[in-house]
């Protein structure tokens, strides 16, 4: 069967990797988690002290350093799901905390940034049989995308289910906290120059709040189904 290019977009924390993950499985493709690529980058700039104290990012250095910085997957036969690896070593623990997902918006905002991340994702893309999420794979990365998902649910459902992950991990979480993120970023993601979030015209829009995680992943492999038939 011919493969195609599958866009998942929408905003934080609402199912999108969850049901990425699982069709990617079902249907024999790759995924690929681009918020995974912008938060290793966050880390980066972390780890090199590239924050400013009032949070803006010190664009300079990080542009320079910028070929020094080398994302890659490995899948992980355990979880069954792809972990991110910086520079040769496993970040994916360290890239889901507060403190990346604090930081990574003004991250995502900076062009070259993008830039240097939408190129890759085009190069992991080339050959199609790919599922891909974020904020803009349906606008930017694949505008030709043969299904296109715009995901979304209330902001109140979004920090509840991140809540629950963290915890669930035995992480520290705070629920405020995480609503306060979440509406950040959804601010941040809608309201910058480079790709901001948005639905695209062509895209099928599923807002899940109220939906088990089985129901969505069934919802989804109906729709690859009629894209593929
Ligand atoms: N329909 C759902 N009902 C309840 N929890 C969900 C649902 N979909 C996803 N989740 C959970 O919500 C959290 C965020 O989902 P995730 O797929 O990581 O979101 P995103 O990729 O959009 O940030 C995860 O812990 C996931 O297990
Ligand atoms: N394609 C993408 C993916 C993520 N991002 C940015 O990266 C951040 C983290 O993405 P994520 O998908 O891991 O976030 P969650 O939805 O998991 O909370 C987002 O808040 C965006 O600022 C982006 O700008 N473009």
């Amino acid at each position: 069967m011919k493969k195609i290019v599958i866009a998942i977009d929408g905003f934080s924390s609402c199912g999108k990797s969850t049901m990425a993950k699982d069709l990617a499985r079902r249907i024999g493709y790759v995924y690929v988690d681009t918020g995974a690529m912008y938060r290793s980058v966050t880390l980066f700039a972390l780890n090199h002290h590239l924050f400013n104290e009032d949070g803006s990012v010190k664009a300079d250095q990080l542009e320079k350093l910028m070929p020094e910085v080398n994302i890659s997957f490995k899948f992980n036969t355990e979880t069954g799901r792809p972990d991110t690896y910086l520079n040769g070593v496993c970040v994916e623990n360290d890239i889901r905390g507060m403190e990346v997902s604090s930081h990574v918006s003004p991250i995502a905002a900076i062009p070259f940034v993008r830039e240097a991340l939408v190129a890759q994702q085009q190069r992991m893309g080339g050959d199609k049989g790919i599922v891909m999420d974020g904020r803009d794979i349906g606008t930017t990365v694949f505008p030709e995308a043969e299904l296109k998902i715009f995901v979304t649910a209330s902001a109140e459902v979004r920090a509840q289910r991140r809540y629950d992950e963290l915890k669930a991990k035995g992480a520290e979480a705070n629920y405020d906290d995480i609503l306060k993120n979440v509406q950040e970023r959804d601010y941040i993601d809608t309201h910058r120059e480079v790709s901001p979030l948005r639905k695209a015209d062509d895209a099928l829009e599923l807002d899940n709040s109220h939906m088990t995680i089985e129901e969505q992943n069934a919802w989804l492999m109906q729709r690859f189904e009629q894209a593929t038939k």
